[in-house]
């Protein structure tokens, strides 16, 4: 099984991240190179570029995919279905034009030029309202195409907006809302390893924003602990060894937010010893 991920740029190192934390560490993938073995003898990577991954999964190249929503959608791949959000690369694919300039609709650029590193779904958004401009690809830089007569307005990526400002562009319509994505080819998608790779992503995701809460209790205030103990499931609740039976452990998984109430609370309930610890991975 080959799960292919950005080789640069900036989901790159997320990427790789996620995997790692995932457990699938990487071996003899030094930078340049194309392909890379994980601890997994039944999982490897290949390095590409994030426009290109997509098809190389439609095309069998990689079995699995990382990278943006946008580019699943810019490939117009039929054959792949999405495994999981990632949550990370948040970003905007917008239509925006000069803030002082004559077009201020969508409607505007009926006849006019659109310039984007997304021709087809710049096509597919104006096609969807009955218009069809003319669309000009780039390959960057996009956001300078309008001052040099190259465009009346883009459809490019935009996340802090800092890069629309520095070119005086405004927004004039959202054209699709993006963030990283795993991705598998249908043929291959219920296959047990793929499968496996997904749960150990996801249990990354679940973990996030997690705490692990451990402490004591004496075993007369276990209900009144119990009941000031958020999240999921039921706390687990375990004898001490060698505690004389007056004592028991809980243990709770708490969302971040609510632990420091949660502490406040459960030492008021009677709770003593309290330890509270990072998640690496929750597998629901
Ligand atoms: N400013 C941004 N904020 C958040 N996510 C972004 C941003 N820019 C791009 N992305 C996401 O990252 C993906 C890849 O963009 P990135 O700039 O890393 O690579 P690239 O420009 O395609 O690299 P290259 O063209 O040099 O190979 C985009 O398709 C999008 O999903
Ligand atoms: O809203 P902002 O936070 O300013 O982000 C938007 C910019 O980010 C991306 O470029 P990137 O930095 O990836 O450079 P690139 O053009 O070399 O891909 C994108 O193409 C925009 O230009
Ligand atoms: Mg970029």
């Amino acid at each position: 099984m080959r799960i292919a991920v950005p080789n640069k740029g900036r989901l790159h190192e997320p990427t790789i991240d996620l995997l790692e934390r995932a457990g699938l560490h990487l071996e003899n993938g030094a930078d340049r190179q194309l392909y890379a073995d994980t601890v997994d003898p039944d999982v490897s990577v290949l390095f590409a570029r994030a426009a290109d991954i997509p098809e190389y999964v439609a095309d069998g190249a990689a079995d699995m995919g990382i990278t943006g929503y946008d580019q699943v959608r810019e490939a117009q791949v039929t054959d792949v279905a999405e495994l999981l959000d990632l949550e990370f690369g948040r970003c905007r694919l917008v239509l925006a034009a000069p803030e002082d300039g004559s077009i201020t609709s969508v409607a505007d650029l009926a006849g006019g030029t659109v310039a984007t590193e997304f021709p087809n779904v710049t096509r597919e958004f104006f096609a969807e309202r009955g218009l069809e401009p003319n669309v000009v690809e780039v390959t960057g830089a996009t956001e300078l195409t309008p001052h040099v007569e190259i465009s009346d307005a883009i459809v490019d990526i935009t996340s802090t907006g800092t890069t629309l400002k520095m070119n005086r562009l405004g927004i004039i319509e959202e054209v699709l809302s993006s963030s990283v994505r795993l991705f598998a080819r249908e043929d291959v998608r219920e296959e047990p390893k793929i499968q496996e790779v997904r749960t150990a992503l996801a249990s990354v995701k679940q973990a996030e924003g997690k705490r692990y809460l451990m402490m004591n209790v004496p075993e007369d205030r276990l209900d009144d602990v119990r009941d000031v103990i958020p999240g999921l499931g039921g706390p687990t609740v375990m004898d001490i060894a060698n505690g004389g039976g007056e004592k028991v452990a809980v243990h709770a998984v708490v969302d971040e937010r609510a632990v420091f109430e949660t502490i406040t609370d459960v030492k008021q309930a009677g709770a003593s010893d309290i330890l509270v610890t990072e998640i690496e991975r929750l597998v629901e």
